[in-house]
């Protein structure tokens, strides 16, 4: 997350950290979303490849035992069939973990709210994106949780020419401050809207330009849930 401030520790009690193993430790690579005890939303492009994965609910700090941590491995992992690793413009940039065992919800660890299929928010609407991503283009993930004012950008300016143009699809949300956006690190994490007084995660976040993440007229782009409501319905029940 560039810009923004950390996080009041575990306030984004959905919020996931999902980690893979190399050698003998395990590395944050992409946020999640805790949306039933035994299962995690995340971005496809987070695990299109073959490794051994871990999920950490109620982290704040990832490199400190804080003790309010709990560690999952991954049991199966369900990526949209219509996929594909060598376009991210086309969308379906979302995939879902079960969860080896189910989490225990408490004062650290709660299941998101997701959205009505096929809700879009107005332009503006408040949202919050969350992650340990980078907090510069270039730079390192942040030990703890951050958060960043994301305000919707809507469809109509997203997409025009001096945005991102056709890039963006319809089943995608863009997300924009000033300087504030996602960054690599913060892939697969919620993007958190305010509606009617609730916090609803209303996306996962998908990509930011390859110029740098917080580009100005290049909003973060997230993987629009309300539009796979049906999709994930389908697998998690
Ligand atoms: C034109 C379109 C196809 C396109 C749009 C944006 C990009 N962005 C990027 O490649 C930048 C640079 C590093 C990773 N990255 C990203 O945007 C990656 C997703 C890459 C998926 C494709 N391999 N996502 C993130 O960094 C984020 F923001 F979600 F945390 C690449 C291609």
């Amino acid at each position: 997350v560039v810009g923004g401030e950390v996080a009041r520790p575990n306030s984004w009690r959905w919020q996931i950290s999902l980690q893979y193993l190399s050698g003998s430790s395990y590395y944050h690579t992409c946020g999640g979303t805790l949306i039933r005890t035994r299962w995690v939303m995340t971005a496809a492009h987070c695990v299109d490849t073959q490794r051994t994965w871990r999920v950490v609910l109620g982290e704040h700090d990832i490199y400190t035992q804080e003790g309010t941590e709990q560690y999952k491995s991954v049991s199966a992992v369900h990526i949209h069939p219509q996929w594909n690793s060598n376009n991210v413009a086309a969308g379906y940039d979302i995939a879902l973990l079960r969860l080896s065992s189910d989490a225990t919800l408490n004062s650290y660890v709660q299941l998101a709210a997701l959205p009505p299929s096929g809700q879009i928010l107005p332009n503006n609407n408040p949202c919050y994106i969350t992650g340990w991503g980078r907090t510069q283009t270039g730079g390192q993930i942040s030990a703890k949780l951050k958060q960043a004012y994301l305000p919707v950008v809507d469809y109509q300016t997203c997409s025009s020419s001096s945005w991102w143009g056709s890039t963006v699809k319809t089943t995608m949300v863009c997300a924009g401050g000033y300087n504030e956006s996602g960054c690599q690190g913060d892939s697969g994490g919620p993007l958190n809207c305010q509606v009617n007084g609730q916090y609803v995660v209303h996306g996962v976040t998908s990509f930011v330009s390859s110029l740098g993440c917080n580009t100005v007229r290049k909003p973060t782009v997230f993987t629009r849930v309300s539009a796979y409501i049906s999709w994930i319905s389908g697998i998690v029940g």
